[in-house]
């Protein structure tokens, strides 16, 4: 297929023209086997299904405290110029972007990428969609090339070693304490330095396999396995899957069920999670009518943790896209505390991280302004050309945390980015 030159960036003219064209195709079979290395491969894929995409036919790169405004305003523009003829009609099929955005308002990296070719699967039905300046036929989809698997790999500590995290965690309860603020979520780093550059595809195989039941991403260069689904937004209905509590699972099924009933009960992870579900509510409130909270929480099981959840759903009112309720979401304090500024800036003081996009949204974006975008958790980051990886978790902190223990609830958190590398 012929490229299109890429059209870019914050500043510049918008792309000329998008010609779009899905069409409905055989089940490809898993939709991670279909990227090749070494392409501008997306992927966002849960249970199997979802979408993955490689080229570019257009993209932007976006910045600073009103990324989500100016990248909702271009994707605007690009879809209203675009022409697309969709005979699919689901969710995910016509013209799509794919983006990540920096958790913090001066961070970096925060970007929109409208892929050449996208791939979608949606309760058995299957589509190609194809996109460029002009209308081009759907490319054959066979597996490419195994990925190889990374070998050489060491882990070494991030920006700030564990015990000196521990000290950060303990100044945060003694802010807490203090009545400054009632929650944080403080984040540290790992990096693994590798022998040869790293085929992404390897990892993402592998999370999907590992976490089916979390939201597998990959968009340039940041990847990882979220379990945790910021906004959805699907023809006026809004979900988001807030977490915020968390225990670590042993591997004996009966004493993780023990376990769960104590999550379920521990009022340090209610408070916890009390505060992120009361952000999230508090954030839908001017875009939604008929928002259900549930009373309790439901303990997610996951292979590694379980997590205190609550699933929030809503009826849009007004025309905001995913990615408006994007910015009204982020950070929430399932990544960031409460009361939100306070956190934020404590985050900035303390943490000794740059987190990049970690803890920030990462998903997808349609025509029509659906979308789905989880929050950048379970994640890692490439530097050097794949030759380091940097791998990110991060624990909320209350009054009644202790600082070991979050250290080891960190710890299970990397544990499937850190397997997937294995
Ligand atoms: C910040 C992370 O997790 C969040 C999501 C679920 C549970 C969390 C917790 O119990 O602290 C965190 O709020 C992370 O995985 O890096």
């Amino acid at each position: 297929m012929t490229s299109p030159p890429p059209v870019a960036a914050a500043a510049s003219p918008l792309p000329s023209p998008l010609v779009a064209r899905t069409v409905e195709v055989d089940d490809p079979g898993p939709l991670l086997a279909l990227l090749h290395r070494d392409t501008d491969a997306v992927a966002w894929v849960h249970h199997g299904d979802g979408l993955v995409g490689w080229g570019r036919a257009a993209s932007l790169s976006v910045d600073g405290p009103d990324r989500f405004d100016r990248a909702h305003r271009w994707w605007r523009e690009v879809t209203r110029h675009s022409v697309t003829r969709d005979e699919v009609h689901v969710p995910g099929s016509g013209l799509v972007a794919f983006g990540s955005f920096a958790f913090a308002d001066d961070g970096r990296g925060s970007s929109l990428v409208v892929p050449e070719v996208v791939v979608g699967r949606r309760d058995g039905r299957s589509w190609v969609t194809v996109v460029g300046t002009s209308i081009s036929s759907p490319p054959s989809l066979t597996p490419t090339d195994p990925p190889q698997h990374p070998h050489g790999v060491e882990l070494v500590d991030g920006s700030v070693d564990s015990d000196a995290w521990q000290d950060v965690v303990a100044e945060a309860v003694r802010r807490i304490s203090a009545g400054q603020l009632d929650k944080v979520v403080l984040a540290r780093d790992l990096v693994a330095e590798l022998d040869t550059p790293l085929d992404v595809r390897s990892p993402l195989r592998r999370l999907a396999r590992d976490y089916p039941g979390c939201w597998t991403f990959h968009v340039d260069g940041f990847f990882g396995s979220t379990p945790e689904m910021l906004v959805r937004l699907e023809r006026g209905l809004v979900t988001s899957r807030v977490l915020a509590g968390t225990i670590r699972r042993t591997g004996d099924d009966t004493r993780d069920l023990a376990l769960a009933a104590s999550l379920a009960r521990s009022s340090k992870d209610l408070e916890e999670h009390e505060y992120a579900v009361r952000s999230v509510a508090e954030a839908l409130a001017p875009h939604c009518s008929s928002t259900n909270v549930p009373d309790a929480p439901f303990v997610l099981h996951l292979p590694n943790v379980m997590h205190l959840a609550t699933d929030v759903t809503a009826v849009l009112r007004g025309d905001a896209s995913a990615l408006n309720l994007v910015a009204a979401l982020h950070p929430s304090a399932a990544v960031g505390g409460t009361p939100t500024d306070a956190a934020v800036a404590l985050i900035a003081e303390i943490e000794g991280l740059d987190r990049g996009r970690y803890a920030g949204p990462v998903g997808w974006i349609g025509a029509e302004g659906d979308g789905e975008w989880g929050i950048g958790l379970r994640s890692a980051q490439l530097e050097d050309e794949g030759r380091r990886v940097r791998l990110f978790a991060g624990c909320g902190i209350v009054a009644d945390s202790v600082p070991a223990d979050e250290l080891a609830e960190s710890q299970a958190k990397l544990v499937p980015v850190r397997d997937a590398l294995a």
